[in-house]
Protein backbone atom coordinates (compact mmCIF):
# COMPACT_ATOMS: atom_id res chain seq x y z
CA UNK A 1 0.00 0.00 0.00
CA UNK A 2 0.64 3.91 -0.48
CA UNK A 3 2.32 5.47 2.44
CA UNK A 4 1.96 8.63 0.57
CA UNK A 5 3.26 11.90 1.61
CA UNK A 6 4.13 12.10 5.43
CA UNK A 7 5.46 15.53 7.48
CA UNK A 8 7.00 14.03 11.35
CA UNK A 9 7.44 16.56 13.93
CA UNK A 10 7.85 19.86 11.69
CA UNK A 11 8.78 22.98 12.89
CA UNK A 12 8.52 25.79 10.26
CA UNK A 13 9.53 29.56 11.06
CA UNK A 14 9.26 32.36 8.57
CA UNK A 15 10.68 35.23 9.18
CA UNK A 16 9.34 36.08 12.96
CA UNK A 17 6.15 33.68 12.60
CA UNK A 18 6.82 30.39 14.31
CA UNK A 19 4.13 28.59 11.88
CA UNK A 20 4.57 24.91 13.05
CA UNK A 21 5.74 24.00 16.02
CA UNK A 22 5.79 19.90 16.05
CA UNK A 23 2.96 18.98 13.32
CA UNK A 24 2.55 15.78 12.28
CA UNK A 25 0.53 14.56 9.47
CA UNK A 26 0.18 11.20 7.29
CA UNK A 27 -1.66 12.39 3.89
CA UNK A 28 -2.54 8.85 2.20
CA UNK A 29 -6.43 9.65 1.21
CA UNK A 30 -6.66 10.72 -2.45
CA UNK A 31 -8.64 13.99 -1.76
CA UNK A 32 -7.54 15.79 1.44
CA UNK A 33 -9.22 19.67 1.99
CA UNK A 34 -7.41 22.06 3.95
CA UNK A 35 -9.39 24.73 5.64
CA UNK A 36 -8.93 27.09 8.77
CA UNK A 37 -8.59 30.98 9.15
CA UNK A 38 -6.78 33.63 7.10
CA UNK A 39 -2.60 33.21 8.70
CA UNK A 40 -3.86 29.43 9.58
CA UNK A 41 -0.89 27.98 8.11
CA UNK A 42 -2.61 26.30 4.95
CA UNK A 43 -0.04 27.65 2.22
CA UNK A 44 2.81 26.85 4.58
CA UNK A 45 1.69 23.30 4.46
CA UNK A 46 1.58 23.04 0.65
CA UNK A 47 4.93 24.93 0.32
CA UNK A 48 6.67 22.04 2.88
CA UNK A 49 4.55 19.70 0.96
CA UNK A 50 6.39 20.70 -2.79
CA UNK A 51 9.56 21.52 -1.03
CA UNK A 52 9.52 25.42 -1.13
CA UNK A 53 9.79 25.76 2.14
CA UNK A 54 12.33 23.95 4.42
CA UNK A 55 11.45 23.37 7.97
CA UNK A 56 13.32 23.98 10.49
CA UNK A 57 13.72 20.73 12.31
CA UNK A 58 11.21 17.75 11.37
CA UNK A 59 10.93 15.25 8.39
CA UNK A 60 9.17 15.88 5.10
CA UNK A 61 8.56 11.82 3.42
CA UNK A 62 7.56 11.02 0.02
CA UNK A 63 6.77 7.28 0.32
CA UNK A 64 9.24 6.87 3.62
CA UNK A 65 11.85 8.54 1.61
CA UNK A 66 12.86 12.02 2.38
CA UNK A 67 11.10 14.72 0.08
CA UNK A 68 14.01 16.38 -1.52
CA UNK A 69 15.61 13.16 -2.63
CA UNK A 70 12.70 11.37 -3.97
CA UNK A 71 11.82 14.62 -5.85
CA UNK A 72 15.54 14.35 -7.19
CA UNK A 73 15.22 11.29 -8.22
CA UNK A 74 11.44 11.64 -9.68
CA UNK A 75 11.25 14.95 -11.02
CA UNK A 76 7.04 15.71 -11.01
CA UNK A 77 6.03 14.03 -8.39
CA UNK A 78 4.02 16.56 -6.88
CA UNK A 79 2.96 20.23 -8.04
CA UNK A 80 1.12 23.42 -6.73
CA UNK A 81 -1.17 25.57 -8.20
CA UNK A 82 -0.81 28.89 -6.15
CA UNK A 83 -2.94 30.93 -4.92
CA UNK A 84 -1.70 33.69 -6.58
CA UNK A 85 -1.34 32.85 -10.31
CA UNK A 86 1.40 35.44 -10.80
CA UNK A 87 3.66 33.20 -8.36
CA UNK A 88 3.21 30.52 -10.59
CA UNK A 89 3.24 31.61 -14.44
CA UNK A 90 6.83 32.06 -16.05
CA UNK A 91 5.88 31.43 -19.80
CA UNK A 92 4.70 34.92 -21.93
CA UNK A 93 2.33 33.10 -23.67
CA UNK A 94 -0.45 30.26 -22.33
CA UNK A 95 1.23 27.67 -25.06
CA UNK A 96 4.38 27.95 -23.41
CA UNK A 97 3.45 28.11 -19.71
CA UNK A 98 1.68 24.98 -20.53
CA UNK A 99 4.14 23.28 -22.65
CA UNK A 100 6.89 23.97 -19.48
CA UNK A 101 5.18 21.65 -17.63
CA UNK A 102 5.67 18.52 -20.24
CA UNK A 103 9.44 18.93 -20.19
CA UNK A 104 10.46 17.00 -17.46
CA UNK A 105 8.66 14.28 -18.97
CA UNK A 106 11.02 14.05 -21.76
CA UNK A 107 9.02 15.92 -24.74
CA UNK A 108 11.35 18.36 -26.48
CA UNK A 109 9.91 22.05 -27.09
CA UNK A 110 8.01 21.36 -30.31
CA UNK A 111 6.55 18.28 -29.24
CA UNK A 112 5.65 19.94 -25.76
CA UNK A 113 3.75 22.90 -27.86
CA UNK A 114 1.64 20.83 -29.72
CA UNK A 115 0.32 18.92 -26.41
CA UNK A 116 -0.54 22.14 -25.19
CA UNK A 117 -2.23 23.00 -28.37
CA UNK A 118 -4.38 20.07 -28.53
CA UNK A 119 -5.47 20.24 -24.33
CA UNK A 120 -6.68 24.08 -25.11
CA UNK A 121 -8.43 22.85 -28.31
CA UNK A 122 -10.05 19.99 -25.94
CA UNK A 123 -11.24 22.52 -23.32
CA UNK A 124 -12.62 24.98 -26.26
CA UNK A 125 -9.97 27.24 -25.67
CA UNK A 126 -7.58 27.22 -28.61
CA UNK A 127 -7.79 30.75 -29.13
CA UNK A 128 -6.13 31.49 -25.74
CA UNK A 129 -2.86 29.36 -27.08
CA UNK A 130 -0.81 32.57 -28.77
CA UNK A 131 -2.63 35.50 -26.15
CA UNK A 132 0.04 37.05 -23.26
CA UNK A 133 -0.49 35.73 -20.17
CA UNK A 134 -0.52 39.16 -19.26
CA UNK A 135 -3.90 40.08 -20.97
CA UNK A 136 -5.91 37.21 -18.97
CA UNK A 137 -8.22 37.87 -16.48
CA UNK A 138 -7.05 37.10 -13.12
CA UNK A 139 -9.45 33.90 -13.20
CA UNK A 140 -8.52 33.36 -16.50
CA UNK A 141 -4.46 33.16 -15.11
CA UNK A 142 -5.86 30.85 -12.31
CA UNK A 143 -7.64 28.65 -14.93
CA UNK A 144 -4.14 28.64 -17.17
CA UNK A 145 -2.20 27.35 -13.54
CA UNK A 146 -5.13 24.70 -13.18
CA UNK A 147 -4.46 23.13 -17.02
CA UNK A 148 -0.41 23.52 -16.34
CA UNK A 149 -0.57 20.71 -13.45
CA UNK A 150 -3.40 18.95 -15.39
CA UNK A 151 -0.73 18.28 -18.41
CA UNK A 152 2.41 17.72 -16.29
CA UNK A 153 0.26 15.62 -13.84
CA UNK A 154 2.26 14.87 -11.18
CA UNK A 155 1.59 12.03 -8.83
CA UNK A 156 0.38 14.22 -5.93
CA UNK A 157 -1.22 18.30 -6.21
CA UNK A 158 -1.24 20.45 -4.28
CA UNK A 159 -4.47 23.31 -5.01
CA UNK A 160 -4.27 26.78 -3.12
CA UNK A 161 -7.56 28.15 -3.05
CA UNK A 162 -8.13 26.79 -6.71
CA UNK A 163 -11.81 28.27 -6.53
CA UNK A 164 -11.05 31.73 -5.43
CA UNK A 165 -10.92 33.72 -8.36
CA UNK A 166 -13.00 31.22 -10.69
CA UNK A 167 -16.33 32.09 -12.45
CA UNK A 168 -19.16 29.52 -11.70
CA UNK A 169 -18.53 27.83 -14.50
CA UNK A 170 -15.08 27.62 -13.91
CA UNK A 171 -15.66 26.28 -10.21
CA UNK A 172 -18.00 23.52 -12.04
CA UNK A 173 -15.55 22.60 -14.25
CA UNK A 174 -12.65 22.34 -11.63
CA UNK A 175 -14.64 20.52 -9.21
CA UNK A 176 -15.31 18.31 -12.26
CA UNK A 177 -11.36 17.51 -12.98
CA UNK A 178 -10.82 16.63 -9.52
CA UNK A 179 -12.91 14.39 -9.27
CA UNK A 180 -11.67 12.66 -11.94
CA UNK A 181 -8.26 13.23 -11.51
CA UNK A 182 -6.67 9.90 -10.89
CA UNK A 183 -4.35 11.38 -8.57
CA UNK A 184 -3.79 12.15 -4.76
CA UNK A 185 -5.17 15.77 -4.10
CA UNK A 186 -5.26 18.29 -1.86
CA UNK A 187 -7.33 21.23 -1.71
CA UNK A 188 -7.18 24.35 0.45
CA UNK A 189 -10.37 26.53 -0.15
CA UNK A 190 -12.33 28.83 2.40
CA UNK A 191 -15.52 27.72 0.31
CA UNK A 192 -16.24 24.30 2.43
CA UNK A 193 -18.87 23.22 -0.11
CA UNK A 194 -15.92 22.13 -2.13
CA UNK A 195 -14.42 19.99 0.01
CA UNK A 196 -17.27 19.11 2.13
CA UNK A 197 -17.64 15.59 0.33
CA UNK A 198 -14.17 14.77 1.08
CA UNK A 199 -12.98 11.29 2.52
CA UNK A 200 -10.83 13.60 4.89
CA UNK A 201 -10.43 17.44 5.72
CA UNK A 202 -7.99 19.10 7.89
CA UNK A 203 -8.71 21.52 9.93
CA UNK A 204 -5.64 23.83 10.79
CA UNK A 205 -5.45 26.83 13.62
CA UNK A 206 -2.72 28.63 14.16
CA UNK A 207 -0.01 26.21 13.06
CA UNK A 208 -1.70 23.50 15.01
CA UNK A 209 -4.48 20.53 13.89
CA UNK A 210 -7.97 22.01 14.88
CA UNK A 211 -9.69 18.74 13.32
CA UNK A 212 -8.98 15.76 11.14
CA UNK A 213 -11.58 13.24 9.88
CA UNK A 214 -14.18 13.19 7.58
CA UNK A 215 -14.98 16.17 5.29
CA UNK A 216 -18.76 16.58 6.92
CA UNK A 217 -18.30 16.71 10.07
CA UNK A 218 -15.06 18.54 10.04
CA UNK A 219 -16.97 21.06 7.82
CA UNK A 220 -19.74 21.61 10.58
CA UNK A 221 -17.46 21.55 13.11
CA UNK A 222 -15.24 24.63 11.73
CA UNK A 223 -18.44 26.34 10.66
CA UNK A 224 -19.98 25.81 14.70
CA UNK A 225 -16.79 27.32 15.83
CA UNK A 226 -16.74 30.72 13.59
CA UNK A 227 -20.83 30.81 14.32
CA UNK A 228 -19.65 31.06 18.36
CA UNK A 229 -16.85 33.40 17.92
CA UNK A 230 -19.23 35.94 15.96
CA UNK A 231 -21.99 35.00 18.77
CA UNK A 232 -19.19 35.96 21.22
CA UNK A 233 -17.66 39.19 19.42
CA UNK A 234 -21.52 40.30 19.66
CA UNK A 235 -21.97 39.77 23.14
CA UNK A 236 -18.61 41.64 23.91
CA UNK A 237 -19.74 44.48 21.06
CA UNK A 238 -23.02 45.44 22.15
CA UNK A 239 -24.66 47.39 19.42
CA UNK A 240 -25.58 50.86 20.10
CA UNK A 241 -29.31 52.67 19.45
N1 LIG B 1 6.35 35.30 3.36
C1 LIG B 1 6.13 35.20 4.67
N2 LIG B 1 7.04 35.61 5.56
C2 LIG B 1 6.83 35.50 6.88
N3 LIG B 1 5.72 35.00 7.41
C3 LIG B 1 4.75 34.59 6.58
C4 LIG B 1 4.90 34.68 5.17
N4 LIG B 1 3.77 34.19 4.60
C5 LIG B 1 2.97 33.83 5.60
N5 LIG B 1 3.54 34.07 6.80
C6 LIG B 1 2.97 33.80 8.13
O1 LIG B 1 2.85 32.40 8.26
C7 LIG B 1 1.62 32.06 8.90
C8 LIG B 1 0.85 31.08 8.04
O2 LIG B 1 0.51 31.74 6.81
P1 LIG B 1 -0.11 30.95 5.59
O3 LIG B 1 0.07 31.82 4.37
O4 LIG B 1 0.42 29.58 5.56
O5 LIG B 1 -1.66 30.91 6.02
P2 LIG B 1 -2.96 30.47 5.21
O6 LIG B 1 -3.72 29.56 6.11
O7 LIG B 1 -2.59 29.96 3.86
O8 LIG B 1 -3.74 31.86 5.09
P3 LIG B 1 -4.78 32.43 3.97
O9 LIG B 1 -6.09 31.77 4.25
O10 LIG B 1 -4.80 33.88 4.28
O11 LIG B 1 -4.20 32.12 2.61
C9 LIG B 1 0.89 33.37 9.17
O12 LIG B 1 1.12 33.73 10.50
C10 LIG B 1 1.56 34.36 8.24
O13 LIG B 1 1.55 35.64 8.81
Amino acid sequence: MSQGMEIADVRLQRGQTLVFDGLSLKLTEKRIGVIGDNGAGKSSLFRLLCGLEQAQSGRVLMEGQPLLQARAEHPGLVGLMFQNPDDQIIFPTVAEELALGLRPKGLNKQQARARAHELLSARGLAHWAERAVGSLSQGQRQQVCWLSLLIASPQVLLLDEPFASLDLPGQARLAQDIAAAPQQILVSTHVLDHVRGFERVLWLEQGRLRGDGPGREICSAYEADVAARLADLHTAVPSHG
